[in-house]
């Protein structure tokens, strides 16, 4: 399965995500602010912050989905829209809600990979991929939360992209979904790859990541693997909130 998955990368710099002074106003709000940090490849990085910090503004941002007002993020080099095929660069899951409930996950599949140019064939691989092999022709109405989440990673990795970008993968996922998510998402990492996952559940995060970056009212506060942020805070729990409370509030 990992064979025919982790193709070699080029190189390993094109999982690198580099964003740098990324700015986004909304009317009179900085949702974000001059905020920079890099993605590395081999690592899994936790993007966190409290509710309206900022991350889902970057990685939409980061994903050419929302233009900036200010600065630029690059993934392998490039900006997404310079892509040429940007699935094969960098998959993306930050919604679980979006699938067309009257389509069998593999129809969606296919769709995708179609718009794509990928191999039809892609899309069996990657729903064995996340465990939904058998759950293939069934509709996606039919769908537990947690077999919608797979499946938007399953549509993440149609095109065996260098980097991955998730936001909160293991909601809705049962204890036995959330060990493997967090396997899959090391081996893929130690291929050389690139993750970049949002999530609020800390102890979770703990157990997942070797970096962290850490948004707090659209500015960075922190860009650190997770050895430097235990040395000088404890767990990763207690550093988020000796970090993102306390601050000084902005004008
Ligand atoms: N399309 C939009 N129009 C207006 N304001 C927006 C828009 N998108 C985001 N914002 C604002 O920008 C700020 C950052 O929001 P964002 O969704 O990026 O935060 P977040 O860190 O992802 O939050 P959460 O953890 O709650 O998902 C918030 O104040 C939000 O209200």
């Amino acid at each position: 399965m990992r064979v025919n998955l982790f193709r070699e990368l080029a190189c390993a710099a094109d999982a690198r995500v580099e964003v740098r002074g990324l700015t986004k106003h909304y009317g009179g709000v900085a949702a974000v602010d001059d905020v920079s940090f890099t993605v590395e490849p081999g690592s899994v990085t936790g993007f966190l912050g409290p509710n309206g910090a900022g991350k889902t503004t970057t990685l939409r941002m980061i994903l050419g989905l929302v233009r900036p007002d200010r600065g630029r993020a690059t993934i392998g080099g490039a900006g997404y829209a310079d892509l040429a095929r940007p699935l094969e660069i960098v998959g993306a899951a930050l919604d679980s809600t979006g699938f067309h409930p009257g389509r069998t996950g593999l129809d969606h599949l296919r769709i995708y990979a179609a718009a794509a140019a990928l191999p039809s064939s892609r899309a069996a691989t990657v729903l064995g991929v996340v465990g939904l092999g058998d759950a293939g022709n069934r509709k996606v109405g039919g769908y537990s939360l947690g077999m919608r989440q797979r499946l938007a990673l399953a549509t993440a990795l149609l095109g065996d992209p260098a980097v991955l970008i998730l936001d909160e993968p293991a909601n809705g996922l049962d204890p036995e979904g959330i060990v493997w998510l967090r396997r899959f998402l090391k081996e893929y990492a130690e291929a050389g790859r690139s993750v970049l996952v949002s999530s609020h559940v800390l102890t979770e995060m703990q157990q997942l990541v070797d970096r962290v970056v850490i948004l707090h009212r659209g500015r960075l506060i922190r860009e650190a693997t997770l050895a430097e942020l235990s040395g000088d805070h404890g767990d990763l729990e207690t550093a988020f909130f000796e970090l993102t409370t306390n601050q000084e509030i902005r004008p």
